[in-house]
């Protein structure tokens, strides 16, 4: 069962600000090569783990490891690609620009930068507007840039804040197919996600609520473990609200 290696293992992970507990006591292994989704409404606690897993905050008790190496760690930057939940991007910038200056961050320079720079973009739909200012594109387009740039460094792991937020169904549904295929070549996944169809495409999911993982399970194991035909449906089982 358990033949791939946890490539993210977050160890008794509490975070505060001032007074407000945001995140209390999580426990989680994320395996290599596996979709893991975390659903919970706005507030649970979601981008705050994220963010310290991209090695951007910090917990307030307990620890995160990626790669077995404890995070924050700068020599792990290169094997992450993180997508934040508003888009850094450079507005002033052609979409190209933009990703230079990220792919020189990573060291990606000539032919092999003009290489992923096209990969990228034929991934995310966007070959045809890659000279376009960044201040010209719609909101669904800075996001599928930013997943752009996560992806141009061909990073192991990736950590992406709701990546399909702003997003039509049918460009989501061929995102979540370059989901599959980057699993399918051995990447790592974790979504933050509210939309329950995404849920169902995760290998497995983690359920956040108010600070708290309340379950976590493949959709197929929590929709059991519920007796529910839905993952909104067991979602508010494990959070004790009456159906
Ligand atoms: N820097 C901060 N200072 C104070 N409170 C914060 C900070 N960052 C987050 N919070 C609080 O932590 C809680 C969890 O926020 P977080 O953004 O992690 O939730 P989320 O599950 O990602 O929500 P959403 O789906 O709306 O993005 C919220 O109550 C938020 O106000």
């Amino acid at each position: 069962m358990n033949e791939k290696q946890a490539c993210v293992s977050i160890r008794n992970v509490s975070k505060s600000f001032g007074k407000h507990v945001v995140l209390q006591d999580i426990s989680l292994e994320i395996n290599e090569g596996e979709i893991f989704g975390l659903l919970g409404p706005s507030g649970a606690g979601k981008t705050t783990l994220v963010k310290e897993l991209a090695g951007l905050d910090e917990p307030t008790k307990g620890e995160n490891y990626l790669f077995q190496e404890k995070m924050p760690s700068l020599q792990l930057i290169k094997r992450i690609g993180y997508m934040a939940q508003s888009d850094a991007l450079y507005e002033d910038l052609s979409a190209k620009e933009n990703l230079q200056f990220f792919s020189e961050l990573y060291g990606l320079k000539g032919q092999k930068q003009s290489q992923r720079i096209k990969e990228v973009m034929e991934l995310v739909k966007l070959s045809g507007d890659v000279t376009k200012l960044v201040s010209n594109y719609s909101g669904g387009m800075k996001r599928r840039l930013s997943l752009a740039i996560a992806l141009l460094h061909e990073p192991e792991l990736l950590i992406l804040d709701e990546p399909t937020v702003g997003i039509d169904p049918v460009l989501r549904k061929s995102i979540w197919k370059a989901f599959t295929d980057l699993k399918a070549q051995g990447k790592t996944l974790i979504v933050t996600t509210h939309v329950m169809d995404e849920a169902d495409k995760c290998d497995r999911l983690g359920l956040m609520r108010d600070g708290k993982l309340i379950a976590v399970g493949t959709p197929e194991e929590l929709k059991k473990q519920t007796n529910t035909a839905t993952i909104e449906e067991a979602f508010l089982v494990f959070g004790g609200v009456e159906r």
